[in-house]
């Protein structure tokens, strides 16, 4: 079984015209890359999850753009910023709870923008890819940032600590590392016994099966001593006292420090916080949205109810006709959350002036300056 931490998510290719992505739809069983170049493509890859958590959706974002925006055959630049402005609505339609891709898409935006007044449209491409290139980079270094903190947390609970985790938020939801398994890896760094110093639980995570197909095939590949468990005994397994720790990822977090993450994620944290288990959220400061006073005007991202009734399953499971909820993501409150866990710091409550004091802003949605 292939260490995860070996496999590219999401990369330019080398002739640097396509992007090219781990199909995620297909793992654990086969490991296929897929390179993508149009416009159409990259959108149903992203909606299809093919490649997906909020990081690796925003990298993916970067390239796209920088893709896209090379195949625009002309010499006008009016023309060439309108293209490029449509072409990143479109992509930025594809999925829209994660902020990470509208927050690349900005910012390769914003780099057109400011920088097509004084290059040529050639090198301007050129520059397109570099910052595409620098966003995947930064985000790789964030993570390792992310797991250092989380791992500090772990030492202070001692070896063997139970960590219980929900969806996936590890390499394969990033660039590399993680935001929510980072502190796993780091800690095999540290030399931990993945066998007896960490005691990883998955939740399932219905009705994608994230956890199960692959935040268990992460800590497994790993060494790690890793369990996955329906979504519905995590109250069985944190009331044995086997969890130390619940670290989750995030899509999106509003100023006050509510998040959204993957459907589930806030009963987890009502479980957690009758039990009395510290609660952590790993998140990127791109995933803080500073626009966002709170939760409530988190857009929660509705998806088709055949992922419910049939996906996964050898037949339908459900009786014909019925009525269908899937949200893909739900809010918790931050009221059940211990620390957010950032690249620069964790924060605590009050998250906003946490999340100042680190110097987090709210992103600015660039318009052309001309
Ligand atoms: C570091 S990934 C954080 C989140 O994006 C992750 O926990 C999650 O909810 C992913 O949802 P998904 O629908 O699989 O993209």
């Amino acid at each position: 079984m292939e260490n995860a931490l070996n496999l590219d998510t999401v990369k330019l290719a080398e002739n640097k015209k396509e992007i090219v992505i781990l199909d995620q739809t297909l793992l654990p069983n086969e490991c296929k890359y897929l390179s993508i170049s149009k416009a159409g493509d990259i959108w149903e890859a992203i909606y299809s999850l093919r490649v997906r958590g909020a990081p690796a959706i925003g990298v993916t974002g970067a390239y796209a753009y920088y893709v896209l925006a090379d195949q625009i055959e002309t010499e006008d630049k009016d023309k060439f910023v309108k293209e490029c402005t449509e072409m990143m609505e479109y992509i930025n339609s594809s999925r829209p709870t994660a902020v990470n891709l509208s927050w690349a898409l900005n910012r390769m935006h914003n780099v057109m923008l400011t920088e097509k007044d004084h290059m040529n449209i050639p090198d301007l491409k050129v520059r397109l890819m570099k910052e595409a290139d620098a966003i995947r980079e930064e985000d790789i270094q964030i993570s390792r940032n992310i797991g250092t903190y989380g791992f500090e947390l772990l030492e202070k609970l001692g070896k063997g600590v139970g960590i219980m985790t929900h969806c996936n938020a590890g390499t394969l939801a990033t660039a590399k590392y993680g935001t929510a398994l980072a502190p796993m890896y780091i800690a095999l760094e540290h030399g931990w016994d993945p066998k007896k110093d960490l005691h990883v639980y998955c939740d399932e995570t219905r009705p994608l099966l994230q956890g199960a197909r692959l935040s268990a095939y992460e800590m497994q590949a790993a060494g790690i001593d890793t369990y996955v468990q329906c979504d519905n005994m995590a109250s069985y397994t944190m009331k044995g006292g086997k969890v130390g720790i619940v670290f989750v990822g995030c899509d999106r977090v509003a100023a006050n420090g509510d998040f959204a993450n993957k459907i589930g994620t806030s009963g987890v944290a009502i479980i957690a916080k009758h039990y009395g288990v510290p609660f952590y959220v790993c998140a990127p400061s791109s995933t803080i949205d500073m626009t966002l006073e709170s939760g409530d005007e988190i857009h929660i991202e509705q998806r088709k109810a055949e992922e419910v009734t049939e996906m996964w399953y050898k037949e339908r499971m459900a009786p014909e006709g019925v009525g269908v909820v899937n949200p893909a993501f739900d809010v918790t409150d931050h009221s059940l959350v211990t620390g957010i866990i950032t690249e620069k710091g964790i924060a605590y409550e009050p998250f906003k002036e946490s999340f100042e004091k680190m110097g987090i802003k709210p992103v600015e949605k660039y318009v052309d300056k001309k």
